[in-house]
Order: C-alpha cells, then sequence, then structure tokens
C-alpha cells in the first residue's frame, strides 16, 4: 500500500466520468441475452403475462359484487355466482402458476449471469498487466466490479420487463379506473408521483455515497484486516499499535457516518411531505368518486374498482417510476464494468515468439519511471550478462534493484533506453515467450493455499503431474521437510482452509525456491532468496545456485554480502544510477561504495562483542 491510500477520510469529489452511455442499456441486454437466452425469453413471457392479471382481476370482483349486490333483490341464481367465482380462481390459480415460474427463471438466469459477467472480469483481470494492478483507480473499478456482479445485470434486465409490466398494468387498471370519472386517474397517477420523485433522488444520491466511499471504504477494510489477520497479530500486538488502528478505523467509519445521517435525514423529510401530498390528492379524489355514488352513478362493484384500483395504480407507478431509478442506478454500476472491461489489455503474446535459452542480456541505456509517478527511478543503466555469468544487484533500499528485475522479466516496459536478448531488442519478441525462458523468486513470493505439489508445479502448469520433476525441485530447494509432512507432496498448506499445515517462512521461501528450479529456464532471478533462511539452508542454497548458475544467467538481489560476493559480476545501484560495477574483488580494490557496505558488514562479524557492562552492587 503506497502511503498516499493512508490518508485521513475525506470528501471525495464525484467522478465527472460516472454517467452512463446510450448504447448501455443494450449492451447489459445482450450480456443478459447471451446468459441464458431460454430463461431470459421464459422471464420476460411470465412477467407481462402476470402484468395483465391485476386489471383482469378487478374487473372479475367487480363483477362479482355487483352480482351479488343484484342477489340481495334476488334476480341472479347462484349458478351465476359460482361461474364467477370460478374465473377468479381460475385467475388465482393462473398467477401462483406464473409466479413459480418467473421466480425459477429468475433465478436460474441470475446464476447464469453471475457465472457469466464474473468469467468475463476475471478473464479481463488475468490480462491486465501488473501495471493496471499497481494503479489504485483500476483497482477501485475491479473490486466495485467483481463484488456487486451477482445482483447488478440481472436488476437491469429484471427491471427493464418490469417496466414494461407496469405499462400494461397501468394501462389496462387505469382504463378501469377512467371509466369511473374524467379526473379520478389524473388524480390517482398524480398522488404516486411525490413518494417516487423522493425515493428516487435520494436512492441515485445513495449509491453515488457508496461509490464516493469505495476508495476509503477499502482502506477501512484494509485496517479492519489488519486487527483480524493471523500473519500480523504478533506485530500488531508487540508493537501495540492496535489503538491506532482502531482509531483509524473508527474515522473512516465516522465520515461514512456522518454522510449517511445527511442524506437519511433529508430523505425523511422530503419523504413526509411527499406522503402529506400524495394523502390530499387521493381526498381529492375520493370525494369526486363519492359525488357520483351519491347521485346512484356508479355500482358497488365500480367502486371497489376504484378503492382497490388506487393501491394497485400507486404501487405499479411507484414500481415504474423506482424502476426508471432503479435501471439508472444499475446502469451506473454497469459503466463501471465497461469501463474496467475496456481498459487496455496488455496483451502478452504480441510479438515474435521467442524460443530457445538466452545467452546474453545487455541492458543499453535502461530509464524507468513507474506509470503516474514523476520520478525516474532509474537512469541510464547499462550492463551485459552472459550465459554461465551470476549477477548481483546491490542497493540501498529504494535503489531501484527490484524495478530491474520488472523489466528485465517484461513485467513493465523500459521508459527509454532499451534491452537486448542475445542481441535482438525484447520489444520485438511476445512478453510471455520471453517470460517462458526465466524463473524467479521475488522478495514477496507467493505462499499459495494449495497442496506442496501445486505450490511447487504452479510454475509450469503442463507439467502439474510431472511428481518426479517435483520431487527434484523440493531436493534442490532443500525442502526435507516435506517428506515430514502427514500426506507428502499431497498435503494441503496454509491456514486458509481446513485441513492446511502452516509453514515456516523459511520453510515457504524453500518451496518458493523449488518453483524456481521446477520451471527449466534459462534466466533465474534470485530477488532476496535467503531472507528467510537459517545459515545452514543460505548455504545449501548459493551452492544449489551455484550449481545452476554454470548453464544460467543468473540474477541475485541481496543485501548479505556473504551471498553477493560469490557472484561473478556486481552492479551497485544509487538512486537509479549505476555507480559502481566489476567483480567482488575488483570494487573492494576500487575502495568506493561497495568496499564501504561490504566493510560495514564485514566487520559487525568480525568485532568483538562489546563487554557486558558489570552490574555494580548497590
Ligand atoms: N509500483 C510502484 N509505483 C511507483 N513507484 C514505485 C513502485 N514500485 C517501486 N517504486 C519506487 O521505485 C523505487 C525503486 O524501487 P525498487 O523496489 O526497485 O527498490 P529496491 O532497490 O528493490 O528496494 P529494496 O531493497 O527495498 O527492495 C523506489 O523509490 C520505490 O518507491
Amino acid at each position: 500500500m503506497r502511503p498516499d491510500q493512508f490518508r485521513a477520510p475525506r470528501e471525495r469529489k464525484p467522478d465527472p466520468n460516472m454517467k452512463m452511455r446510450p448504447g448501455d442499456l443494450l449492451e447489459t441486454l445482450r450480456i443478459v441475452w447471451q446468459a441464458s437466452p431460454r430463461h431470459t425469453l421464459m422471464y420476460a413471457a411470465t412477467s407481462l403475462l402476470s402484468s395483465a392479471l391485476p386489471a383482469a382481476n378487478l374487473y372479475v370482483g367487480k363483477l362479482l359484487l355487483d352480482e351479488v349486490a343484484q342477489a340481495a333483490q334476488g334476480n341472479v341464481t347462484y349458478q351465476a355466482l359460482l361461474t364467477l367465482l370460478s374465473f377468479q380462481v381460475g385467475l388465482t390459480v393462473l398467477g401462483s402458476l406464473l409466479s413459480t415460474f418467473q421466480t425459477t427463471a429468475q433465478q436460474l438466469l441470475g446464476d447464469s449471469l453471475q457465472h457469466s459477467v464474473s468469467r468475463r472480469i476475471l478473464d479481463k483481470a488475468s490480462g491486465l498487466s501488473v501495471e493496471s494492478f499497481e494503479n489504485a483507480d483500476t483497482y477501485d473499478k475491479l473490486q466495485q466490479a467483481y463484488r456487486e456482479v451477482g445482483t447488478r445485470p440481472l436488476g437491469v434486465a429484471m427491471q427493464l420487463i418490469g417496466l414494461i409490466g407496469a405499462v400494461v398494468t397501468l394501462v389496462s387498471v387505469g382504463a378501469l379506473i377512467a371509466r369511473l370519472g374524467f379526473w379520478v386517474l389524473p388524480l390517482v397517477l398524480l398522488a404516486s408521483l411525490p413518494g417516487v420523485w423522493v425515493s428516487n433522488r435520494f436512492g441515485v444520491e445513495n449509491y453515488r455515497m457508496l461509490r464516493w466511499q469505495t476508495h476509503d471504504a477499502r482502506v477501512q477494510n484494509y485496517l479492519g484486516s489488519l486487527l483480524t489477520s493471523d500473519t500480523l497479530v504478533k506485530e500488531v500486538r508487540l508493537f501495540g499499535f492496535e489503538p491506532y488502528l482502531l482509531r483509524r478505523w473508527r474515522e473512516y467509519y465516522l465520515g461514512f457516518r456522518k454522510q449517511l445521517e445527511d442524506i437519511v435525514r433529508r430523505r425523511a423529510l422530503w419523504g413526509f411531505g411527499a406522503s402529506l401530498l400524495s394523502a390530499l390528492l387521493i381526498g381529492l379524489a375520493s370525494a369526486l368518486i363519492l359525488r357520483r355514488a351519491a347521485a346512484g352513478q356508479i355500482s358497488v362493484g365500480d367502486f371497489s374498482v376504484f378503492i382497490l384500483g388506487i393501491a394497485q395504480v400507486q404501487g405499479t407507478v411507484s414500481g415504474f417510476l423506482s424502476g426508471i431509478s432503479g435501471i439508472y442506478q444499475n446502469l451506473l454500476y454497469m459503466r463501471n464494468l465497461f469501463e474496467f472491461l475496456e481498459l487496455p489489455d496488455r496483451d502478452l503474446d504480441a510479438g515474435e515468439t521467442w524460443s530457445g535459452p538466452i545467452h546474453t542480456i545487455e541492458f543499453q541505456e535502461v530509464g524507468f519511471r513507474y506509470p503516474l509517478t514523476d520520478r525516474d527511478v532509474l537512469k541510464g543503466v547499462n550492463f551485459t550478462v552472459t550465459r554461465g555469468q551470476a549477477l548481483a544487484l546491490v542497493g540501498e533500499n529504494g535503489a531501484g534493484k527490484t524495478t530491474i528485475v520488472k523489466l528485465l522479466t517484461r513485467l513493465f516496459e523500459p521508459t527509454s533506453g532499451r534491452i537486448l536478448l542475445n542481441g535482438l531488442d525484447a520489444t520485438r519478441f511476445s512478453p510471455r515467450s520471453v517470460q517462458r525462458e526465466m524463473s524467479i523468486i521475488f522478495q514477496d513470493f507467493g505462499q499459495y493455499q494449495m497442496s506442496v505439489r501445486d505450490n511447487v508445479a504452479i510454475a509450469e502448469v503442463q507439467r502439474l503431474d510431472d511428481v518426479p520433476g517435483v520431487e527434484t525441485a523440493i531436493d534442490r530447494a532443500g525442502a526435507e521437510y516435506v517428506d515430514t509432512l502427514p500426506d507428502r507432496l499431497n498435503t494441503p498448506l496454509g491456514r486458509l482452509f481446513q485441513g492446511g499445515r502452516q509453514l515456516s517462512g523459511g520453510q515457504w521461501q524453500r518451496l518458493a525456491l523449488a518453483r524456481l528450479y521446477f520451471r527449466d529456464a534459462s534466466v533465474l532471478v534470485f530477488d532476496e532468496p535467503t531472507a528467510a533462511l537459517d545459515a545452514r539452508a543460505e548455504f545449501e542454497t548459493m551452492e544449489a545456485l551455484r550449481e545452476q548458475a554454470r548453464e544460467r544467467i543468473t540474477f541475485l538481489i541481496s543485501h548479505r554480502f556473504s551471498t553477493v560476493r560469490l557472484a561473478d559480476y556486481i552492479i551497485v545501484l544509487d538512486g537509479g544510477v549505476v555507480t559502481e560495477a566489476g567483480s567482488h574483488s575488483e570494487l573492494l580494490a576500487r575502495n568506493g561504495k561497495y568496499a564501504a557496505l561490504y566493510n560495514l558488514q564485514a566487520s559487525g562479524y568480525a568485532s568483538e562483542p562489546p563487554t557486558p557492562a558489570r552490574a555494580q552492587p548497590v
């Protein structure tokens, strides 16, 4: 996490680009249709049929009431009443049947949609460059897209079909109500608007608030995760910074809370005003109807259509308008998703395919600046390394050692200068084909919560079943402890899942070394390979490394000069610039920075330990 991410909660300005585009609705519907055409059709058909049922129910209900009123005067047979009742029962049965099919279609469509959109997001994420992951904005987009994938696209489809259904209901029920008087329907429709306007307005505000909070919520989550992490608990307890973390976590909460309270208060006030206005309008419509009733112009059945129709129209108008705002909100999410899916991919297969071992690597005046930053972290770096040589990169923290490795392994491209492989410009070749010739152990290597075998063979997935290969790599990395694990190579590792074995830092590091050895590569990169190893393991690792290095090009980054001195060629970096280069003895003879650092470390071993102060008798 970069320091700028750790800041106090602040007012975040709305993203000016957060607007849906005209094509988003169609594109969303296309995604829904493609996920499952059959269930989309089934959902649409059952929803639309259901939308016509309220009017049919109202009408049959009205007929039934009128007949009952007639029956009181002895004008209607029991048979006629039963016929109407059977219609009403039929409508109820049809309603439940449609709703059963509709729910089934919705669940299956939702599942297919979640799968297909998640798949797109994961596909996209796996094609993104390392650079995109290091960009907070892209990372926020990815997180939000992935978090809401289960609800949003389906939401758009359901709401759109719901809108069409609402039109069907409104037209049919509206036609029944309109028969009761000219002003009745407009008044009933008008009465539904204030409430819907309020819920729409605050729904959008709520969504925007959540979206602006995404970044801060991520920081707050991170702070919470520090307090609940099993790996960090020791450090957190020892340094005792729990209160600090809790305070920061709470500061973020209070920031969110302030925004929420503001929205909730305003919404309550507007909501109250809206319901008063609605009640007035409905009162007016009722007075008009009652005047006609008093004049004997409408039947009991008609009056029931009015009373039940009000609720129906209000519910439908509210559903209709909140459907529109729901579509708008969901489309804002979809815009976020589309923006994420439209991010430029880094096509790792673009370019010629590199094949065969790499014999020489040459950096020519290589410079580099991380995207969105304004500082060159490498400047005019030159060196050549050939097969059989081990090259060590030395320098203080932040000097640019890991960045050189990122360029060498094509995770990033130089901003100036070039890298030659066997004398050919590396950019001609696809990053993936070049990476195939490289194997690496990073400083922050992966601890995969998988089996021992997967942890090693994942370096070359097409050889996942190569058990002898895995065993050889494990031997070479000195990870014999694997033999003592309950299920040897098949023992699940890590604490995340049940039955997993947790390893020590050094044991994990040996496994990462085995992973490096497992891949048959001509360039090996060791970024702090012995940091977590004990003295014997470090010695063995360096021996193995020397053995391996004969046939290969080896890059070594280490702060331990006992390791560095074994390299054939050493490059000293300072602030992204190569300040010294040569073999260990040459650099010592030069008596420059390398010699100073080496002697500093060597004196740490050679000097007499300070004599402990003798306790003074009191
Ligand atoms: N993703 C990034 N975005 C912006 N700047 C970065 C990024 N990664 C590293 N840097 C900066 O680049 C410079 C070189 O970093 P690099 O990781 O290469 O140093 P290093 O020599 O490997 O350090 P260490 O010995 O601590 O591992 C540092 O100033 C660092 O802050």
